[in-house]
């Protein structure tokens, strides 16, 4: 049976000049629908490289990337992808941010009083009705992250794609929209792929990690399943032994097998 989503031997070369660098080498993974995954690596190994390929923004160099059995090439609406800093146009309202996507989605298909309404059903699902006439420079930082959140679901992606969504983040902000995202993620169903360099982040979201090797010519080393059950408590994981088990396997990968090693 094919899978949801497969990445199928991907390799990646960057070309600068006479310089090839050969960035990912020979990536696989299969994605179920309504698995949450995270991508945890060191800084540079191409973390966000792959995403950029399953989001259609950048083409593998060989191999490709299957979502329901139908080949990406270009970016689409089935894939949305949450940047670290946020990507709201900064002279249109959080609603408007919402509705544009909204409209060019289901445009369409859907009246006007619909788009509206699941406009701020969104903006209900990340508690943001309440700020809905703010432009994105009124907003903070963890607000924006979540409009850009609502955005991305309101244009029912078959993949939501986070590149370090909460990166950019204060630890308390971070941990309200971790709890926030899982929330959604029980609710919703939704199948997620999301970049991180937290460890905790990663156990605490996923159903499972991918661990990748160091660059260049970087490679998926392991894959983690989490068997924690849902809905999880970050309270209540603190003290538990599979949650501590699995973070201490993602811990050993990143600074025992594979060390970063800082470029000369
Ligand atoms: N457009 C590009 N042209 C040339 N080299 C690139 C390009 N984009 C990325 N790279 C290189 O590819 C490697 C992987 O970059 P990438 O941003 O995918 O890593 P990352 O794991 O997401 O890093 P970080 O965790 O620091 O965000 C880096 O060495 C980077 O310099």
């Amino acid at each position: 049976m094919s899978s949801y989503l497969s990445i199928e031997n991907v390799d990646k070369v960057f070309s600068r000049g006479a310089i090839a660098t050969k960035v990912l080498d020979n990536v696989c993974l299969k994605v179920e629908k309504g698995q949450f995954v995270s991508i945890i690596g060191h800084s540079g190994c191409g973390k966000s490289t792959l995403l950029n390929i399953v989001a259609g923004l950048t083409n593998a160099t060989s191999g490709g990337v299957l979502l329901e059995d139908r080949e990406v090439n270009a970016p689409g609406p089935d894939r949305a992808v949450v940047f670290q800093n946020h990507s709201l146009l900064p002279w249109l309202s959080a609603y408007d941010n919402v509705r544009l996507a909204v409209d060019k989605v289901f445009g369409k298909t859907t009246t006007r009083a619909k788009r509206h309404e699941w406009t701020m059903h969104n903006l209900d699902l990340v508690q943001m009705t309440h700020a809905k006439d703010k432009r994105p420079g009124e907003i903070s930082g963890g607000m924006k992250q979540r409009i850009g959140i609502a955005r991305a679901l309101a244009m029912q992606p078959k993949l939501l794609l986070l590149d370090e969504p909460f990166g950019a983040l204060d630890a308390l902000t971070r941990a309200h929209l971790q709890d926030q995202v899982m929330k959604l993620q029980e609710r919703l169903g939704n199948t997620v792929m999301m970049i991180t360099h937290d460890v905790d982040e990663a156990v605490l979201l996923s159903d499972r990690i991918v661990m990748m090797t160091n660059g260049p010519k970087a490679t998926i080393g392991e894959v983690l399943d989490v068997p924690l059950r849902r809905p999880r408590d970050r309270i209540a994981l603190a003290a538990d032994p599979i949650y501590l088990e699995c973070r201490q396997r993602v811990l050993q990968f990143l600074y025992e097998r594979h060390r970063y090693v800082e470029a000369a």
